[in-house]
């Protein structure tokens, strides 16, 4: 008899309201070629790994989430988020420990809705590095241009070398990024994103390769750029 495959969740943070965006609806309910970014975040998340996806969505929405969903791949949970990003993930993390369906599961994955086209070698190689051993896994990319660092006294340039720019889905341990949660709730830390979670709690981070495609659609001309490769096939 073969083993029951463990499942690997895909905690996909989509309660923002997307002021830089504008626009009438949640961010992540856009569409981008004609789908919804959390749906192509789903697709994508799925392609690489993930056997289950957790949605966290603002108080109001779960009805317009659940339709942009219905194709999903997986099978999808809605759960209600918070005020801030990290709030959301937490209550994401509660509902995933508290799902009997989730039982088993070791591998976290937390993803930005926005980062909607991510390839799914990118989740596959963050899904691997944690399945290695690694308790905290992030896909980073160079930085391509020069870097500046303003102060009231002037500006100086930043070594670009020894930068990253960091994306996500960020993989974890999850027992590991469940005690970081509820550790820098405690002290009171704003974190902004999972992996300074897991490196207040003392643990180190792991590093692998990103991809540009997987930029957060943040501002309209991240739009346009995210349709015109979606369109492409990139
Ligand atoms: N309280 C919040 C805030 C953000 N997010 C999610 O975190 C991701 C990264 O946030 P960002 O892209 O900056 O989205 P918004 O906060 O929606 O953007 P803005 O600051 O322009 O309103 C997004 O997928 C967003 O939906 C969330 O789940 N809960
Ligand atoms: C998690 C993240 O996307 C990594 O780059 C980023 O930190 C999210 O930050 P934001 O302030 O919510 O844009």
């Amino acid at each position: 008899m073969t083993e029951p495959t463990e499942p690997v969740v895909a905690l996909v943070v989509a309660a923002g309201s997307g002021v830089r965006l504008g626009g009438e609806v949640p961010k992540a309910l856009r569409e981008i070629a004609g789908r919804p970014l959390v749906l192509r975040s789903v697709e994508q998340l799925a392609g690489g790994g993930c056997t289950h996806a957790v949605v966290v969505v603002a108080a109001g929405t779960e009805d317009a989430f659940a339709a942009a969903l219905a194709s999903a791949p997986v099978p999808v949970r809605l759960v209600r988020g918070g005020a801030e990003r990290q709030d959301s993930v937490r209550l994401g993390l509660d509902a995933v420990a508290a799902d009997p369906s989730l039982a088993g599961c070791r591998v976290v994955l937390v993803h930005d809705a926005a980062r909607a086209l991510v390839p799914a070698a990118v989740v596959a190689r963050v899904i691997a590095a944690v399945q290695g051993g690694a308790p905290a896994v992030i896909p980073v990319t160079t930085v391509i241009d020069s870097v500046r660092q303003v102060l009231p006294g002037g500006s100086s340039v930043v070594d670009r070398a020894t930068l990253r720019a960091v994306q996500t889905p960020q993989g974890f341990d999850l027992a590991t990024l469940r005690a970081a949660h509820e550790l820098i709730a405690r002290d009171g830390v704003a974190v902004t994103d999972d992996a300074a979670a897991c490196e207040h709690a003392g643990h180190s981070v792991v590093l692998v390769e990103g991809a540009r495609e997987a930029m957060k659609i943040t501002e309209p001309l991240d739009l346009v750029l995210a349709e015109a490769i979606a369109r492409a096939d990139v």
